[in-house]
């Protein structure tokens, strides 16, 4: 019997024992597992993996960035939760990773989209991912805030100009490759934003989105700056998605003017 045999017989009576609907598995399940809760009882299964499939809507896999810490994918998987209406605020649901079994409580303030999840492709998870960590770590010791928009590149630079000589120019960086993450981190230092292809090639950085609000009626949360109207409002004018990381911390991504996440790694959920 493997540790995950062993987590995932302990997780099911925990499951059944505090009641808890879902049972989330950070790893690769037992097949029997599957196979048992399926016929057995009526938890639905999350698998955190690589694909997003809603097929059998008793057993889910769900993307999400995969490299990122507990409490992180924890937090993720909650708004999942939510958005499909799995868990209400104030539910548990039981999680089983490779070497730990755990049970997480949902909290209402993480705000997911309809569709989020299905819809994040690999460049945007990347940035997400990305985008936790210079939340959490900062910059030498610095709070720092970024934007990305990503896709729609030729309509993009339509509607922005550049700051500064691009420093990506002739380069050939790309978001998926794990080399250039300290590249990035090092450049979101930078005034403006990131323009990244949908194939996840650094287009440029330094840049200034010329967007007017007026017009475009976006619906956002009251209280954001122009780093935030100018993300929302890329998403309106072209059919990018935007990843804006704010000072405080707060990431949130924006798809056609709409706001489909909203997530600060430094709050405790
Ligand atoms: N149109 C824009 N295009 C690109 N970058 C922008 C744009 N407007 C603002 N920024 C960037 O956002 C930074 C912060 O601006 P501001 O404080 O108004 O935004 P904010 O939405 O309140 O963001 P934060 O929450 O990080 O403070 C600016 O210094 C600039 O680097």
């Amino acid at each position: 019997m493997t540790m995950v045999d062993v987590l995932s017989t302990a997780a099911v009576e925990v499951a059944r024992r505090i009641r808890a609907r879902v049972l989330v598995f950070l790893t690769e399940p037992p097949k029997e597992t599957e196979e048992e809760l399926l016929s057995g009882t009526d938890l639905t299964l999350v698998v955190v993996g690589p694909v997003f499939d809603v097929k059998n809507p008793r057993l889910m896999r769900l993307s999400i960035p995969p490299n990122l810490d507990l409490e992180s994918t924890l937090n993720l998987v909650s708004a999942f939760l939510m958005e499909q209406q799995l868990v209400k605020e104030g539910e548990s649901f039981v999680y089983v990773a490779s070497d730990a079994l755990g049970v997480k409580t949902v909290k209402k303030n993480l705000f997911a989209m309809n569709g989020f999840f299905s819809q994040a492709q690999s460049v945007v998870q990347r940035l997400l991912e990305i985008a936790i960590e210079l939340s959490i770590e900062g910059r030498e010791g610095h709070p720092i805030g970024t934007l990305f928009v990503v896709g729609d590149v030729k309509n993009v630079i339509k509607h922005s100009h550049s700051m500064l000589p691009n420093p990506f120019r002739g380069h050939k960086i790309n978001v998926l490759d794990r080399n250039s993450k300290e590249i990035i981190k090092e450049f979101a230092q930078l005034d403006g934003a990131f323009i990244i292809s949908s194939r996840g090639r650094i287009v440029s950085a330094g840049v200034y989105l010329e967007v007017d609000p007026r017009g475009l009626n976006l619906r956002l949360p009251p209280g954001l700056g122009t780093r935030h109207i100018a993300a929302a409002g890329i998403t309106k004018l072209t059919k990018a998605t935007a990843i804006s990381l704010s000072e405080s911390g707060t990431i949130r991504i924006f798809k056609n003017g709409m706001m489909l996440l909203e997530y600060n790694p430094r709050m405790k959920y």
